[in-house]
């Protein structure tokens, strides 16, 4: 994904009268005039076209590791507190900052909006939306019925067809059905599109709660703006909210940048934000910002894209390790001992949450807390623990190779899912990846 973009030249540019394929587009001409005029100070970057990415930005010359790329002034932002509490205060004390900043967008005074005009005219359209957010993407791949019914025993998602959707995503299986869960617990990374549905779905009963004429449309698009261009954020002198989702903000001219598994080195006050580069960059390249530390499915259902190779891609057994883990006291145990799921695979490997949990499998009870406790060893098989490991990511392996088969086919057959090959095909992808992640973790657990 770091690949040298075409040379930035002006005076070649200029020499031959003509635009470089980079070259943005004339909105974002006018929006970079526009940032600089109100104290964007863009040094020695500039918004690019690059291929697969849509816009991104581009070193003007050589960077340095440590130099500042872009400083934005704050004032700058679209945050909660540039919402005139008059707008504010006739929505719900609970609502989401994102479900809030989506609503100012969509149905703020025009005249306030109109300061950001030509930063909106710089976003990408509904379209793009649709094209690469699985949660946009037809019922057929997997993706929710939308709008949001009020109707509480319709299913968002149909049950009935085979789910594309990697399990991290939907929260389902092919061919297996989960373990039981005894508990609730904060998933890290896992039934990532359930969680954005819910997320969407109390936004827009909030929205048409005071705006009934509210376009679905227009509000979904400008809740995925604010989900896959936001910052982290939160005003001078304020607490972290209680939910972390909430210290978030809109950052013009910041919100070009793409992700890379680069460093990062972002650091804001109550005047400006400042992004450094974290590399040396020379002229041309692109200047990639970084995320965070996602797995390939988290990219996919919260950006729209994945990378090719990713050092924090992974993808989690908690549904299978629970088919063994099941009765009440071994899950008890887990909680207690706080070993309760997010089992973790990645190509190098399981967790070492996971292999304590292979113990559990076998082991006496009180042998496992002895090892988990105290790292006593009665009762502990290494061979029977790597069995364990090899059996849980295979059975993830399987689910790939069946649904890889399952979509295969349907790309082939189905016309409905042919009239949105690329998404099929960007799954297909995916769960390729899946498949050979597991294949190769299986291949660190020797037996
Ligand atoms: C903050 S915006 C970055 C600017 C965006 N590329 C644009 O055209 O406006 C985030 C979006 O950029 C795209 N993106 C970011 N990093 C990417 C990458 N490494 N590869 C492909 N697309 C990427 C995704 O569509 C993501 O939702």
């Amino acid at each position: 994904m770091q690949s040298r973009c075409l040379k930035f030249s002006e005076k070649h540019i200029h020499s031959l009268k003509m635009k470089p394929e980079w070259w943005p587009g004339k909105e974002h001409e006018a929006f970079t005039e526009w940032a600089v005029s109100n104290g964007v100070d863009t040094n020695n970057v500039t918004p690019a076209r690059f291929p697969g990415r849509g816009l991104g930005m581009m070193a003007t010359q050589k960077i340095n590791k440590g130099d500042a790329v872009l400083r934005v002034p704050t004032k700058l932002m679209i945050i909660a507190d540039s919402i005139p509490t008059t707008f504010t205060k006739q929505f719900p004390e609970d609502m989401a900052v994102q479900a809030l900043l989506a609503a100012y967008l969509t149905h703020g005074d025009a005249e306030d909006l109109s300061t950001w005009e030509l930063w909106r005219k710089s976003w990408p359209s509904r379209q793009d939306f649709a094209d690469s957010m699985p949660i946009l993407w037809p019922t057929v791949l997997g993706g929710p019925k939308w709008p949001p019914s009020n109707d509480k025993n319709e299913d968002v998602v149909d049950l009935n067809k085979p789910g594309f959707f990697p399990p991290s995503v939907s929260g389902r299986w092919n061919t297996l059905n989960p373990g039981p869960k005894t508990r609730k617990y904060e998933l890290d990374h896992q039934n990532i599109l359930p969680k954005q549905v819910q997320l969407l779905s109390k936004a827009w009963f909030d929205v048409v709660a005071v705006y009934p004429e509210t376009e679905w449309d227009a509000f979904s698009y400008h809740w995925l703006i604010v989900n896959t261009r936001s910052f982290y954020w939160i005003g001078l002198g304020q607490e972290p909210p209680e939910d972390p989702n909430d210290a978030m903000g809109l950052v013009p001219f910041a919100d070009y940048f793409n992700h890379a598994d680069v460093a990062r080195d972002v650091k804001f006050d109550e005047n400006e934000y400042v992004f450094c580069a974290t590399k040396d960059y020379e002229e041309g390249d692109e200047v990639y910002m970084n995320y965070g530390s996602h797995p390939n499915d988290t990219l996919l259902a919260e950006y729209g894209f994945f990378l090719d190779v990713n050092e924090a891609d992974s993808v989690y057994l908690d549904d299978i390790v629970f088919r063994d883990l099941h009765t009440p006291e071994q899950q008890e145990d887990l909680w207690l001992n706080q070993y309760y799921g997010n089992y973790q695979v990645t190509p190098h490997g399981p967790c070492y949450r996971t292999e304590v949990a292979a113990c559990l499998s076998y082991m006496k009870e009180e042998d496992w807390r002895n090892h988990v406790l105290e790292g006593m060893t009665k009762g502990l098989d290494e061979d029977r623990s790597e069995v364990t490991l090899k059996r849980w990511i295979l059975a993830y392996a399987t689910e790939a190779q069946a649904t890889i088969i399952a979509l295969q086919t349907a790309i082939e057959n189905d016309t409905t899912v042919q009239a949105h090959r690329q998404k099929a095909e960007t799954l297909l992808r995916r769960w390729e990846q899946i498949r050979n992640l597991c294949e190769n973790a299986s291949k660190t657990v020797s037996t």
